[in-house]
């Protein structure tokens, strides 16, 4: 299980362990880490050049000392400093000890002279004064631009944990300097920009690469938009000691494969689970297919099917079990999906959720279902919206639930009494409680019409064999996803390529 803790838990740990070590202990930790990891990136650290952005927080320290390590071994370091001042001391006295040279970025100088003796001294020049950089003509790129626009790495030390809101204008800047500069990028804990909490951007951030995080993973370093600025990320240990239950969790190939529900000696098709699938319309006939198809890849013993589309289904899956008399007297099942391509039909769904046994909505039962109802069931609810959809039910824009998506999902969990799974760039499964589930083995390929309605059939499969909720949600994205990946292989794949591909992934985690 890969974990991730939030901004407060991490603090409280660091507290606790650096109560029991030398002074620096754990900064020297997460430098030597960052150093390691942006030696790998260079390849070959003598002579390289390397810009380090530094803010006035711990965050700026991690830079400089990691900057005094690869400038002992080479590598020409220049430092911004967007607060001289305020810039750790230890860090600043270290660099410089090793060689390095400090910039001070905001002062804003234009190019014209200043960058020679800045990045162009190889290591071992002698250090300068922060203030004593500005310089230049009155247009063109800043000196700071220059030189990062010149680097061969540039590292990211603007603000970590301690970030608050937007970048203010003068980091804004940095980092529009980087993502414009062919130089490779490594964040320093996490991106500075981005939320370290909960996933959101608010404006400019920094592009990366690599994020180097100590400790632990940050929720939103996994979460998007933030997990697309943060590039390959790599953990660092610097021994921390972290709670049980984490904020958010990702589960792993061994994971999935403990959960996955395999028959055993004794198993029929009944002791399986059987699940009911009350989907499609003489509109939608299709999502009444895919969720079938979905289905019948998620382990339970037999798919029971009731709505208008049972000659299409049967057309394509004749083993399944078709019924026209409605969910109520369609036999009995272990587990409900209602709502892909339901169309109107609010009785359905209103039956459907009547039923003691756990139950998945979708589609259009996500604005078919009454709250107070699904508020009241005894018996599971996991609801499966995409953004549009959580939107809808939120009453916000899709974009605030797409800035936003750990607060969405987690909002929508509470009002449902329910466990919501929001699916998109990185799906979201949320209780009302406990850690939230993120899964982040889906490719953009798997948005195409119809994949969604896999998705559906394939959790109530699993919810059928047993599986709670977060479970079933969050096993079902994680094959659907391995699916999306193997169906498509870089090209445009349909919704039942997708659904085919599924047996595949159950087998490659099962290995
Ligand atoms: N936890 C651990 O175990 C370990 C933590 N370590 C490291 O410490 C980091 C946390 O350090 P931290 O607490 O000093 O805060 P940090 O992230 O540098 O930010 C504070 C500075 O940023 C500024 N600032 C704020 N918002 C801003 C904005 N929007 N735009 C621009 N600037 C903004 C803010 O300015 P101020 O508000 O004071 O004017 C303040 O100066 C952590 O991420 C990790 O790298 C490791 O060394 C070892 C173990
Ligand atoms: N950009 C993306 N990256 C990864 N997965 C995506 C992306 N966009 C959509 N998906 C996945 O594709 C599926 C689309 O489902 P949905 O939006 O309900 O489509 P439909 O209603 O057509 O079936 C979901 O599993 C979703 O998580
Ligand atoms: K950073």
């Amino acid at each position: 299980m890969r974990t991730a803790y939030g901004v407060e838990t991490v603090r409280a740990t660091e507290r606790q362990l650096m109560a029991r070590l030398p002074e620096g202990t754990l900064m020297q930790r997460a430098a030597a880490g960052l150093a390691v990891a942006s030696a790998d990136l260079l390849g070959r650290v003598y002579g390289s050049r390397v810009v380090l952005l530094v803010g006035s927080g711990d965050n700026g320290g991690d830079a400089l000392y990691a900057g005094a390590r690869l400038a002992r071994r080479g590598a020409g370091v220049t430092a911004l400093l967007l607060a001289p001042e305020r810039a750790h001391a230890g860090g600043l006295a270290a660099l410089r000890r090793a060689g390095g040279t400090t910039v001070h970025s905001p002062a804003g100088g234009r190019a014209a002279g200043a960058t020679e003796g800045a990045a162009d001294r190889p290591a071992g020049g002698s250090a300068s004064d922060p203030a004593e950089r500005p310089a230049g003509g009155p247009a063109g790129p800043t000196a700071a631009e220059v030189l990062i626009e010149r680097a061969d790495l540039v590292l990211d030390g603007i603000v970590g944990i301690g970030g608050k809101g937007g970048l203010r204008p003068d980091a804004a800047r940095l980092a529009e300097a980087a993502e414009r500069s062919r130089a490779a990028v490594i964040a320093v804990d996490l991106p500075s920009g981005v939320d370290a909490d909960t996933g959101q951007v608010h404006g400019a951030a920094i592009r990366a690469d690599l994020t180097v995080t100590f400790g632990t993973h940050k929720p939103g370093l996994l979460i998007d938009p933030a997990r697309d600025f943060a590039g390959t990320v790599r953990l660092v240990d610097i021994g921390l000691d972290l709670p049980e239950e984490p904020a958010l969790e990702a589960l792993q190939h061994a994971d999935v494969a403990r959960l996955l529900p395999v028959p055993g000696p004794e198993s029929d098709k009944y002791r399986r689970g059987v699940v009911g699938i009350a989907a499609g319309s003489a509109r939608y006939p299709g999502a009444a297919v895919l969720a079938v198809a979905g289905a019948l890849h998620g382990g339970a013993g037999a798919v029971r099917y009731v709505g208008p589309a049972g000659d299409a289904v049967l057309a394509r899956f004749p083993e399944t079990l078709v019924s026209d008399l409605g969910p109520a007297k369609a036999g009995r099942v272990q587990s409900w999906v209602v709502g892909p391509g339901a169309g109107d039909d609010a009785a359905t769904v209103a039956q459907v959720l009547e039923a003691d046994v756990p139950v998945l909505i979708d589609a259009d039962g996500l604005r078919l279902a009454d709250r107070d109802t699904v508020r009241a069931r005894t018996a599971l609810t996991l609801m499966t919206p995409h953004a549009g959809e959580a939107a809808a039910l939120l009453g916000v824009a899709r974009a605030e639930v797409e800035g936003a998506r750990l607060s969405a999902v987690r909002e929508l969990a509470a009002r449902y009494r329910a466990t919501v799974l929001l699916k998109g760039s990185t799906t979201l499964v949320a209780a009302e409680e406990g850690a939230v589930r993120v899964n982040a083995t889906g490719t953009s390929w798997l948005a195409t019409a119809g994949s969604g309605d896999v998705l559906s059939g394939l959790a109530g499969s699993l919810l059928a064999a047993g599986l709670p909720a977060r479970d079933a949600g969050s096993v079902a994205a994680y094959l659907h996803g391995l699916a999306g990946r193997y169906a498509a292989d870089g090209a445009p794949v349909g919704a039942q390529d997708v659904a085919k591909a599924i047996a595949r992934a159950w087998r490659d985690v099962r290995d």
